[in-house]
């Protein structure tokens, strides 16, 4: 046979296919309308169990995983359409509309702000990257930041979520886990490590570095170039630059920001004295209610999902027959448990598209645990 008869071939079976897949899903429907009348759930393991393992036990050795791969997908098909038919939202979906038909139209130009640090800090170049002049509230931990907006002394909290060259902020996620509030806004900071010192000080007499470990880790080309000097840790790089400010002394300096020069009377020595100078970070803005403003085209979700083989691939499947992207995918170990995890999501679709609204029908219908963290916008 040539190539061409073999293709005609397989498009008279992608026909056949195509016929039956709609007849599968017709008789789904079908049972969704019984399954409404009789107020069951979509969602029946029990059966879809059942079906996987006879389908698999027909498909014989060769064929099982793909078929088993196949009718899983068919499946989750026929829960799409079967809640889309019930027009009955989900908790989360009810949730995500109010909140677009509650918040107002404008983000705030003006609110009481927590962040992490001193004045300088990285957390401040993205507070006003969001809020035209906020009123901010300094706090030594990011704890702290999540309990000023549980007590209602502020409406946001500002916090570093990732890093381009670090990665995540682990402690943040744990708290966005356990604590309840959402994420409103995201907002870029481009990172710019300088080397401060009080004028006059120069390079050969310094004999202590002061900054945050992560700005450490990320001049440790620079630093291990200037092995003499000890290395220490603060809580904060603009903590750090005061601290050199206020130390009256001229053998120490500080890795910060070059913002912090001014600020704290310092000069700067050496600016870019990171390994690498694509250095961003993302902070998050987080309220203790979700808002979600016009324009929210990224969502953050934490996801559990059952321990068991292809969970993880056909929970992708889903976003895929959606056609939806996702900017990030990262396990997290759920804290306090052995090796329990769950899964962080960025999901990047605007909220009013329809493809999303399905998506989240589906996931909090699906699955044991679904942690909604905020839509949002992010600034460039
Ligand atoms: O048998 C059912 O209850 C159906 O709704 C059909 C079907 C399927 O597509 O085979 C779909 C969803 C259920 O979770 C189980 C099976």
């Amino acid at each position: 046979m040539t190539i061409e008869e073999l293709r005609a071939r397989i498009d008279r079976i992608d026909s056949g296919l195509i016929r039956l897949y709609a007849e599968r899903l017709e008789t789904a429907a079908e049972i969704g309308k019984y399954k409404q009348e009789h107020n069951l759930p979509v969602f029946d393991p029990a059966r879809e169990r059942e079906v996987l393992n006879k389908v698999g036990a027909e498909a014989g050795e060769a064929n099982e995983n793909g078929v088993r791969a196949l009718f899983s997908f068919l499946m989750a098909q026929s829960r799409t359409s079967q809640m889309l038919d019930r027009k009955q939202e989900s908790e989360l979906g009810k949730l995500i509309r109010r909140s677009v038909e509650e918040t107002p139209k404008l983000f705030p130009e003006k609110a009481k702000v927590a962040c992490q640090g001193v004045e300088g800090a990285y957390s401040q170049q993205a507070c006003e990257k969001m809020f035209r002049s906020p009123a901010i509230t300094y706090c030594k931990t990011f704890g702290d930041v999540f309990s000023a907006i549980e007590s209602g002394e502020c409406e946001y909290g500002v916090l570093p979520i990732e890093n381009s060259l670090a990665g995540s902020v682990n402690s943040v996620y744990d708290k966005l886990l356990s604590r309840k509030c959402y994420i409103v806004r995201s907002a870029r900071v481009k990172i710019d490590h300088t080397l401060l010192v009080k004028p006059g000080t120069k390079p050969e007499d310094i004999r202590e570095i002061w900054s945050h470990e992560q700005a450490i880790q990320q001049c440790s080309d620079f630093l291990s170039k200037n092995k003499q000097w000890q290395v220490n840790v603060s809580s904060n790089t603009a903590a750090a630059a005061r601290m050199v400010a206020e130390s009256g002394r001229k053998d120490v300096a500080a890795i910060s920001s070059g913002r912090c020069a001014q600020l704290y009377g310092l000069e700067i020595l050496k600016t870019d004295i990171q390994n690498n100078s694509n250095n961003h970070t993302r902070f998050i803005c987080i309220s203790r209610k979700p808002e979600i403003y016009p324009g929210a085209d990224r969502t953050s979700l934490m996801l559990a999902l059952p321990d068991r083989p292809g969970a993880l691939y056909q929970l992708l499947g889903r976003f895929n027959a959606q056609g939806i992207n996702l900017t990030k995918l990262e396990s997290r170990p759920v804290p306090g448990k052995d090796f329990e995890f769950m899964f962080c999501f960025d999901i990047d679709a605007s909220v009013y598209s329809p493809a999303f609204t399905r998506l989240i029908e589906e996931l909090d219908v699906t699955l044991e645990k679904c942690v909604y963290l905020g839509s949002y916008s992010e600034l460039a």
